[in-house]
């Protein structure tokens, strides 16, 4: 018996995904995705805004197995705060084919940020969607930030995207690679050419330090249809804005499952039919080798470059 309760209406991860008709590309990089405990051995943050279902390192590295990727970058869930233990000891259980993002605080030590660096970590996450984390203060974030600087590490950051106007200032004042999770989070029943995308892509186009992942169409989709019951052209109304960003900027795009989904409410989604939505976004072999190899490869394992 676990010692924690999932939140009421939990989607658990989908158990047996299909296998993708897409075949990804020789060394392809699921650049997002989560471990969530397990609970028992890796306790979840009692400052937790949710509770998930457990999902090991050892399921996490079958689904990589059994859709085709090679390698993984785990981020920091925020269930688990700024313990990252879970994380941590998925990377050095994965014989060099997982590096990490993780979160910490002002108080973490330069030892403590050493030994992860030396277990694979290479981006530290800062969160601001507001039904995920409590609130930081901006000069807390910035320090971290010129600290992990000299690691080499860069900043992942997630976001609403109406709140984009608002930290404009304080992103643009990173000192390192800014990678934006799931593009922002852009309201999609919205044009792709219409002023709330055309920022995103300006504050792309303006700042070539930063990278987007275009990943979580199953996160923002409204009229789907979801990646279910052999759909293997889901949630085309995310698609042109994926397009825009891969085709716009080939060299800064990164894909990641995000399994196991937290906090979907109204479907979870086949694995294996949402690496099939990747060919609709990437239209050609030479774009799909950027977003799902040259590029997390750059990014993650720039030794092997
Ligand atoms: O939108 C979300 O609920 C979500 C949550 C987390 C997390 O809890 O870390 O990560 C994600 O990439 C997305």
């Amino acid at each position: 018996m676990s010692t924690f309760t999932k939140t009421p209406g939990w989607l658990d991860w989908y158990a047996q995904p299909s296998k993708p008709q897409f075949k990804l590309p020789e060394g392809a990089v699921d650049a997002h995705c989560h471990v969530f405990g397990p609970g028992d051995e890796f306790p979840y943050a009692p400052e937790r805004k949710y509770t998930p279902c457990d999902a090991s390192k050892q399921q996490l590295y079958a689904l990589r197995d059994h859709l085709g990727f090679a390698r993984n970058v785990v981020v920091q869930a925020t269930c688990h705060g700024a313990d990252n233990r879970a994380m941590v000891d998925a990377l050095v259980n994965s014989n060099g084919k997982a590096r990490g993002v993780a979160t910490v605080r002002r108080s973490v030590t330069d030892e403590e940020l050493q030994a992860m660096h030396d277990a694979g970590v290479r981006g530290v996450r800062f969160n601001f969607v507001k039904r995920l984390v409590d609130f930081t203060p901006k000069d807390e974030l910035l320090e971290i930030a010129t600290r992990i600087s000299k690691l080499g590490w860069h900043v992942v950051i997630y976001f609403e995207a109406v709140d984009l106007p608002e930290l404009w200032d304080f992103f643009t004042a990173l000192p390192t690679t800014i990678v934006v999770d799931h593009m922002g989070r852009p309201d999609v029943t919205q044009p792709v050419d219409g002023p709330e995308f055309e920022l995103f892509l300006k504050f792309m186009r303006e700042h070539e330090n930063v990278w987007s992942k275009v990943s979580c169409p199953e996160r923002l989709s409204v009229s789907g249809p979801p990646a279910l019951d052999g759909e293997r052209n889901a949630y085309r109304d995310v698609v042109p804005f994926a397009r825009r960003v891969v085709e716009e900027f080939p060299d800064r795009v990164l894909w990641g499952t995000d399994w196991p989904h937290p906090n979907l409410k109204n479907h979870m989604p086949d694995d294996g039919l949402l690496v099939d939505f990747i060919p609709h976004i990437a239209t050609t072999a030479e774009l799909q080798r950027k977003l799902l190899v040259d590029n997390p490869m750059r990014l993650y394992w720039p030794e092997e470059v």
